[in-house]
């Protein structure tokens, strides 16, 4: 059984250098990064979805965070702005990998900037964070694209954080694991449980009662798995000194 097709990109020789804004950096071991990609791939295989990789951007330090540069909606692929001019020469290759998946393709354009970490759709709402990579060009564009897939965008203010995806994702069901004091919690549109370490507000549902998390979030994992569902734990550290978290490094179309 295919769930769908899950896109990765593999980290790069110059993954060490990417960007770092509201941590303090420390040396990523690059050889030790492309094991964790290895079995991160894996995990996304063994629940079911078909691996496809994306060409390679090596000139660009952070092309492995892939899901930052589309947003997928049913048959739409909306390639991203990326607030940062230096992961815009990460599109083109995702724009080759999207159109072979047979998606319809759209773009934002300037002064639009967005990038996919800022997107967190749960059924016909999609939150956006608005913050130091995405702005409301970019918001006003992606609105306009996925209401022609009946879709509503909902803006939310960040604090101090990187993307929407780095301060809140959804569990299977809906429910919200925030880390609240990092964006305005008054505007999200589902129910919140505040989580106490870091990593622990980063899930992927991978279909079914399956879902990613890292390996640095065993508290949340324990109390995911108490609520029912069934954590595929993954350790991604050499990414998190970059930012990463385990929602970026992939992006996943359901039954393609
Ligand atoms: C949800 N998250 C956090 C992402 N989608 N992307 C992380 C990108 C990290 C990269 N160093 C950068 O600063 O762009």
């Amino acid at each position: 059984m295919t769930r769908g097709t899950a896109l990765v990109r593999r980290p790069g020789d110059r993954l060490a250098e990417g960007l770092v804004t509201h941590i303090e950096r420390t040396d990523v071991d690059v050889a030790r990064a492309r094991r964790q990609h290895e079995a991160y791939r894996a995990a996304l295989a063994g629940a079911g979805w078909r691996v496809r990789e994306v060409d390679p951007a090596d000139q660009c330090p952070d092309a492995v965070f892939v899901e930052d540069t589309v947003v997928v909606c049913d048959d739409l692929a909306v390639l991203t702005r990326p607030g940062a001019p230096e992961r815009r020469p990460e599109v083109p290759g995702t724009e080759k990998a999207v159109r072979e998946a047979g998606l319809e393709v759209v773009r934002i354009e300037a002064p639009g900037t967005l990038d996919g970490g800022d997107v967190l759709q749960i059924g016909t709402t999609v939150h956006v964070g608005r913050g130091g990579r995405t702005n409301d060009a970019g918001i006003a564009q992606l609105a306009a694209h996925l209401a022609t897939r009946g879709r509503t965008v909902v803006p939310v203010p960040l604090r101090d954080v990187l993307h929407l995806k780095s301060a809140v994702t959804a569990l299977p069901d809906g429910t919200l694991l925030a880390l609240p004091d990092l964006l305005d919690t008054t505007v999200l549109r589902q129910p919140l449980r505040a989580v106490d370490e870091e990593a622990g507000c980063h899930v992927v549902p991978l279909g079914d009662d399956l879902v990613l998390m890292a390996a640095s979030a065993p508290r949340t994992a324990a109390l995911v798995s108490g609520l029912g569902f069934t954590p595929v734990v993954v350790d991604i550290d050499e990414y998190e000194k970059l930012e990463g978290c385990v929602t970026c490094l992939s992006v996943l179309i359901p039954h393609a």
